[in-house]
C-alpha cells in the first residue's frame, strides 16, 4: 500500500515535470493565463456580497438613488466581469491549441528523421494516432494544469477566506460539507478512469476490426466471412454499450451523492444561520450571500479533485509520445558530395530485428557505375534487402555498403538520398496531380522537364487522355490508376531526378505481358538516362532483366552465381535452372506466346516449381 502510494507520487512528479518540460517554453502565456483565470474567479466572489448589500442596506433604506447606483454598479460589475472571463477563457483556449499544435508538429518532424526500422515494427495506423490524436489528449491536461487549476484554487481560497470574514462559526458548517464534497468525487474518480480506459480501448477495438475488414473486403467476400466479421465487430459493439452504461451509473450514483451533501448542507446553513437570524447575530442578507458562497464552492472543489484525474489521462497521451519523441532519429556522417562510383558490399551480414536467420551472409558484390544489374533469385532470397541497403533504409551489422569506396554512413543522408531514386514494387502515389507527383523530388521542375520524364516513362500517352491531362487529379478524389499506369508514373519521377543510382524493385511484376512491354520501353528510356546511372533491378520476370550487364543470382542470403545472361545460360547452374523453369511453366500454360517466361517469385532452392503466371 504504501509502496503504491509512493509509485503514484512519483509518477505524478515525473508527469509535472514532463509537462513543465511541454509548457516551459511558454511560461510567459501562462502566468498571464493563469492570473486572468484567477482574477476572473475572485470577480466571481464578489457577487454574493452584492446580494448582501442589497438586502442589508440597499432594500430596508428605501432611497431611490442608491436603488439607482446600486443597479450602475451591478450592471457595470457583471459587463467587467463578463469582458474578464471572455479574456480568460480565449487566451486559455488559445495557449492550449497553440501547446498542441507545436507538440503535434513536433512530433511529426520527428516521426519523419526515424530510421525505417522503427516503421516496421508498429502499425502504421497506431503510428500516425500518436502525432494526430495523442496530442489532442493533452488538451485537457494542459487547460486543468495551465489555467483551470489556478482559477480553481484562487476561488476556493477567496471564498473560503470571505465566509470565515462574514461568519466563522457558520463558515465552520461549510467546513463539514467540502471534505464530503471532496471525499464522493474523489471515491469515484479511479472507476470512472477505469472506464474511460476501457471505452477508449473498445473505441480502437471497433476501429482496427472495421478498417481491417473494409481494407481486406475482397477477401472477406471471396471467402464468405462476413457473418464472421459481423460477429467480430458486434463483439465490440455490445462491449461499448456495456462499459458506457457501467459508467454512467456510476456517474449517477456520483451526482446523486454530491446533490445530497450540498442540499443537505444548505438545509444545515439554513437551520443554523437562521437560528442565528433569529437570535440576531446574523442578518439575512449575510445568510443569503453564506447559501450562495457554498454553491459556488462546490465547482472548484471538484474540479481540483478531478485535476489527478486529467493529469492521468494526459500523461498517457504524453507517454505515448515521448516514446516517439525520444526514438533516436537516423543519423548520416559529414560527407555532402557523393562520387561516381562502383556500389560495393563488402562481405555484408544482416539480420532484421528479432529474426532467427540472418537475411544476408557474407554478402559481396560489385556493380560499375553506369551499369544495370538484376538481382534474381527464390523468394525471400534477399534481393529486397540488397536495395534496402544500397538506400541505406537499413545498415549492415557487419561488413559495409559502399560507394567509389567509400561507406554509405559517411554520407550526410539528405546528399546520398538525393543521389539515389526508388521504384517501389507497390508505387502508391500522393494525392495531387499527376504533374505533383512527377515533380514529387523536385517540386520546381518546369513543366516541360515533367513532359520529357514522362515521354521517357512512356507514359505522355496515357497522361494526355486524362480528363485534365497533367493537372488531373489522382488519388482518393481523383482518377484511379492502373497498376501498370502507377508504375509508369513512378518511373517519371525517378527519371526526373537526377539520381545516379536507381532502385527498382519488383517493378514489373504484377503486369500482363503488354503492360510488361511498355514498362520495359520505359525501363529502357531511364536506362538511357546517361551513363552515369547505376541500376539495380529486382525483377521476377526473368525476361525483364536478359539485357542486363549483371545479374546475381542470390540463394539464402548468399551470392550462389553472377554474370551476364548467356554466360550464366551456358554455366548450367541456378540461373538457368530458373530460366528452365520458367521456360517449362510458360509451354504448359495457355498463353498465346508460350516463349514468354512466366514471374518466377518463388521457386524454391530445393527447384520444386512454384512459378505464378
Ligand atoms: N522487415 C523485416 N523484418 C524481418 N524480416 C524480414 C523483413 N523483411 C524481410 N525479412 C526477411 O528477410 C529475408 C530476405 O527478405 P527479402 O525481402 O530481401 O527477400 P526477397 O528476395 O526480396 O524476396 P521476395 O522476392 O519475396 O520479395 C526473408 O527471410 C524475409 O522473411
Amino acid at each position: 500500500m504504501a509502496a503504491s502510494d509512493r509509485d503514484d507520487r512519483e509518477s505524478t512528479l515525473a508527469i509535472l515535470s514532463r509537462l513543465w518540460g511541454v509548457l516551459s517554453p511558454y511560461k510567459a502565456r501562462v502566468i498571464g493565463v493563469a492570473l486572468l483565470i484567477s482574477f476572473s474567479a475572485a470577480l466571481e466572489a464578489a457577487g454574493p456580497q452584492f446580494v448582501r448589500y442589497a438586502f442589508d442596506v440597499v432594500i430596508p433604506g428605501g432611497r431611490s438613488t442608491l436603488f439607482l447606483w446600486f443597479g450602475l454598479a451591478f450592471a457595470g460589475f457583471y459587463l467587467f466581469r463578463a469582458i474578464v472571463e471572455y479574456g480568460g477563457m480565449y487566451w486559455s483556449f488559445a495557449l492550449t491549441q497553440q501547446v498542441v499544435s507545436d507538440v503535434r508538429m513536433q512530433a511529426y518532424d520527428h516521426l519523419l528523421t526515424l530510421p525505417v526500422s522503427r516503421f516496421s515494427n508498429e502499425q502504421s495506423g497506431s503510428l500516425s494516432s500518436r502525432v494526430v490524436s495523442d496530442p489532442n489528449a493533452l488538451k485537457g491536461m494542459i487547460q486543468a494544469a495551465a489555467s483551470r487549476l489556478s482559477g480553481q484554487l484562487v476561488a476556493i481560497l477567496v471564498v473560503a477566506g470571505l465566509l470565515v470574514w462574514m461568519n466563522w462559526k457558520l463558515a465552520l458548517v461549510n467546513l463539514v460539507v467540502l471534505p464530503l464534497l471532496a471525499f464522493v468525487t474523489y471515491y469515484y474518480q479511479e472507476p470512472l478512469r477505469t472506464a474511460s480506459r476501457s471505452i477508449r480501448e473498445t473505441v480502437a477495438r471497433l476501429t482496427a476490426t472495421s478498417t481491417e475488414a473494409i481494407s481486406n473486403i475482397r477477401v472477406v467476400k471471396a471467402f464468405v466471412g462476413e457473418e464472421q466479421e459481423r460477429e467480430r465487430f458486434g463483439t465490440h459493439n455490445q462491449r461499448y454499450v456495456d462499459i458506457n452504461l457501467d459508467r454512467r451509473k456510476d456517474v449517477g450514483k456520483m451526482e446523486g451523492l454530491i446533490n445530497i451533501t450540498s442540499n443537505y448542507g444548505t438545509g444545515a446553513l439554513l437551520l443554523v444561520g437562521g437560528w442565528m437570524v433569529v437570535s440576531g447575530s446574523l442578518s439575512l442578507g449575510e445568510l443569503t450571500a453564506f447559501i450562495m458562497y457554498q454553491r459556488q464552492l462546490q465547482g472548484p472543489v471538484q474540479s481540483v479533485m478531478f485535476f489527478n484525474d486529467k493529469l492521468q489521462a494526459g500523461m498517457a497521451a504524453l507517454e505515448r509520445l515521448s516514446e516517439l519523441v525520444d526514438t533516436d532519429p537516423e543519423t548520416g556522417g559529414d560527407r555532402e558530395e557523393v562520387p561516381v562510383g562502383p556500389v560495393e558490399l563488402e562481405d555484408v551480414r544482416f539480420s532484421y530485428p528479432d529474426a532467427d536467420e540472418p537475411a544476408l551472409r557474407d554478402l559481396s558484390l560489385r556493380i560499375e557505375p553506369g551499369e544495370t544489374a538484376a538481382l534474381v533469385g527464390s523468394s525471400g532470397a534477399g534481393k529486397s534487402t540488397v536495395a534496402n541497403l544500397i538506400g541505406r533504409f537499413w545498415d549492415p551489422q557487419e561488413g559495409r555498403v559502399t560507394v567509389d569506396g567509400i561507406d554509405l554512413r559517411s554520407f550526410e543522408l539528405q546528399a546520398l538520398r538525393e543521389h539515389v531514386a526508388l521504384v517501389p514494387q507497390d508505387p502508391t502515389l500522393f494525392s495531387g496531380t499527376v504533374a505533383d507527383n512527377i515533380r514529387y523530388a523536385e517540386p520546381d521542375a518546369p513543366d516541360e522537364a515533367v513532359r520529357h520524364a514522362a515521354e521517357m516513362a512512356n507514359a505522355h500517352g496515357f497522361i494526355q487522355q486524362l480528363v485534365d491531362g497533367y493537372d488531373t487529379q489522382i488519388g482518393e478524389r481523383g482518377v484511379r490508376l492502373s497498376g501498370g499506369q502507377k508504375q509508369r508514373v513512378a518511373i517519371a519521377r525517378a527519371i526526373l531526378t537526377d539520381a545516379r543510382i536507381l532502385l527498382l524493385d519488383e517493378a514489373t511484376s504484377d503486369l500482363d505481358s503488354e503492360s510488361e512491354a511498355v514498362i520495359q520501353d520505359a525501363l529502357d528510356g531511364l536506362f538511357a538516362r546517361g551513363d552515369q546511372l547505376t541500376s539495380i533491378v529486382i525483377a521476377h520476370r526473368l525476361s525483364t532483366i536478359e539485357n542486363a550487364d549483371t545479374i546475381y543470382v542470390l540463394e539464402d542470403g548468399r551470392l550462389v552465381e553472377q554474370g551476364p545472361h548467356d554466360e550464366l545460360l551456358a554455366e548450367g547452374g541456378r540461373y538457368a535452372e530458373l530460366w528452365a523453369l520458367q521456360r517449362r511453366d510458360a509451354d504448359r500454360s495457355a498463353r498465346p506466346n508460350p516463349a514468354e517466361p512466366p514471374v518466377v517469385t518463388s521457386a524454391p532452392v530445393d527447384g520444386s516449381s512454384s512459378t505464378r503466371s
